[in-house]
């Protein structure tokens, strides 16, 4: 069984392969195929984004598909970079420029009040059928410095104070199981059961 991920971003299809292998699903993304262009991310809420690219992406090939959209959310910055996570710093969309504008704009702020989390909206669109649409969290706070090189995007930034470790710090085995895109697909998982489809619970 297939399922396509309709993301280019390398980073996400890397860690839904691995929550997907276990149940001998294959996951395979936008970044398989040839001549997809990038669907505007235009809403103001992560669901709203999700949903655009999954309903886009799904009527475009008439197959059934799952999207992600994510991002940081900072207290002390009233929310941002929120939607706008991956273009914080600028369209070129780069991790380590996005980093440094948050550590820059965060300098000088105690680290009681440095709390953020990371949000995933995961939207499950099919031809003729709602779409269904689910969001996971998983909270934090901003360190002063990079920390860790595994992950992507602001995982060396980002400080899970119950693991004393930093989300880059982390396997890939020990981010699924904590994540925000974690805590989404079991949501998305218990749909598929009531629904009796795709996959079952272990
Ligand atoms: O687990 C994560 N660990 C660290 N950073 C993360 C994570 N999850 C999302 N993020 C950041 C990366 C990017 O700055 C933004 C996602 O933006 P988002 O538009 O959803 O993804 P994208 O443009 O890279 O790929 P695409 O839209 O093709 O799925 O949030
Ligand atoms: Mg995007």
């Amino acid at each position: 069984m297939q399922i396509l991920i309709a993301t280019k971003n390398k980073g996400k299809v890397s860690e839904f392969q691995s929550m997907f292998n276990q149940y001998g699903i294959e996951v395979i993304s936008l970044l398989d195929m040839e001549n997809i262009p990038d669907v505007e991310e235009t809403g103001d809420t992560f669901e709203e984004n999700a949903i655009l690219k999954a309903e886009t992406i799904c009527n475009k090939l008439n197959i059934p598909v799952i999207s992600d959209d994510s991002g940081l959310e900072i207290d002390a910055l009233d929310g941002r970079p929120g939607v706008y996570s991956a273009r914080y710093a600028g369209s070129h969309k780069n991790d380590e420029d996005n980093m440094n504008k948050v550590l820059n704009e965060l300098e000088g702020i105690p680290n009681q009040k440095r709390t953020a989390r990371f949000i995933c909206a995961l939207a499950f669109a099919r031809p003729g059928k709602d779409t269904f649409v689910v969001k996971g969290l998983c909270e934090g706070e901003i360190l002063h410095d990079r920390r860790g090189t595994e992950g992507f995007g602001y995982d060396p930034i980002f400080f899970l104070p119950k693991l004393n470790r930093s989300m880059a710090e982390l396997t890939k085995e020990e981010k699924n199981k904590i994540s925000h895109r974690a805590n989404a697909l079991i949501k998305l998982q218990d749909f598929f059961n009531e629904e009796d489809m795709l996959w079952q619970k272990p």
